[in-house]
């Protein structure tokens, strides 16, 4: 304890604090990058088509004085078909399991009927505290940027509003700060240095799938799903990961889109999914992926479980 009689020592520290956080918001808003731009690494995929996060993956961040555990979810929407249902029970379930939630509204769009949606929905949270999270600051003018700080406010109770860009770091150790107040004292839930507690295995099978998702925009919106069936260092090559993975698609008219003008699409899938699997892993990688229909798996329950999506 600091005495008033003793400058020289150093203050009281803050108590440690551990726990869990999630970021909600529309499709696309910015959930994954800003989870990325917290932990420092990447670690949820990315990319400009909505809805690309369907798993909860957690990156944690690590302080001297907490350690924030985010859980990505899907973007909250109303659901569609059999895979949008469980999309949206999942984020349910999150949203009472964190200690607080940050609510993701862009700055570069006005607040729609998808955000007050998500309002209301948060509104029926109780006692998780809400952070408001004005995202890609980068995208819009100080006046902009003014004005959606004050629509958020109107659109529900929020412990605070904060914005930030992930893209140039404007703020991202702030929205840190307001969402580790929130978490309550508690020890390191995992080891200094874990990024993830997410297998390697879902992690490589989401980096393929971003690969296989890159310039197909909309023809294949929702149908690609990826399972990672083997992997293991090669024998006596420590620096050689042999991965052996599986793409499905619905149709066959999509893996006609997938395999491309001879095979040339699906050659450069598998290579940009090899660079980013080989950053992530630290090794050379061997990677077998082949295509197969799973007819409309979106719609079928056995597939779904499968493929890890469960009720
Ligand atoms: N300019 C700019 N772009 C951003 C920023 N944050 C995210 N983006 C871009 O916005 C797009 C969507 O970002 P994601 O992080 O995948 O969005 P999400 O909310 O997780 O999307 P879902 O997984 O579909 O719910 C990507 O193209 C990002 O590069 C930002 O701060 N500034």
């Amino acid at each position: 304890m600091t005495s008033p009689g003793s400058p020289a020592e150093s203050p009281q520290p803050e108590p440690f604090r551990s726990g869990f956080a999630c970021f909600v918001g529309r499709p696309n808003v910015g959930k994954s990058t800003l989870m990325n731009a917290l932990v420092g690494t990447k670690v949820a995929i990315t990319s400009s088509r909505p809805q690309t996060t369907r798993r909860a993956i957690r990156g944690i961040v690590h302080r001297p004085d907490a350690q924030l555990v985010v859980v990505d979810t899907p973007g909250l929407h109303k659901p569609r078909t059999l895979l949008g249902e469980r999309l949206d029970s999942l984020v349910r379930s999150t949203l009472t399991e964190v200690d607080v939630i940050g609510f993701c509204v862009p700055a570069d769009q006005p607040v729609g009927p998808g955000d007050k949606y998500i309002a209301r929905e948060l509104a029926n949270v109780k006692g998780t505290p809400v952070v408001a999270i004005v995202t890609k600051t980068d995208l819009a003018s100080p006046e902009q940027i003014a004005k959606q700080l004050l629509a958020v406010g109107e659109l529900g109770v929020f412990a605070d509003i904060v914005p930030c860009s992930s893209e140039n770091g404007f703020q991202v150790d702030v929205v840190g700060d307001l969402l580790i107040k929130h978490l309550p004292e508690g020890f390191a839930l995992y080891p200094e240095g874990d990024l993830t507690d997410e297998p390697e295995q879902v992690l490589v099978a989401e980096l393929i799938r971003e690969a296989a998702l890159e310039g197909v925009r909309d023809e294949l919106p929702h149908s690609i799903a990826v399972s990672v069936d083997e992997m293991s260092p090669r024998a006596g090559r420590e620096d050689l990961t042999d991965i052996y993975a599986h793409l499905y698609v619905e149709r066959p008219s999509q893996k006609g889109i997938i395999i491309g003008l001879k095979g040339s699409r699906l050659k450069d899938v598998g290579q940009r999914a090899r660079r980013q699997i080989e950053a992530l892993l630290g090794t050379k990688v061997y990677l077998d992926l082949r295509i197969k229909v799973l007819k409309d798996w979106q719609r079928d329950p056995k597939q779904l479980r499968r493929l890890g999506f469960y009720d």
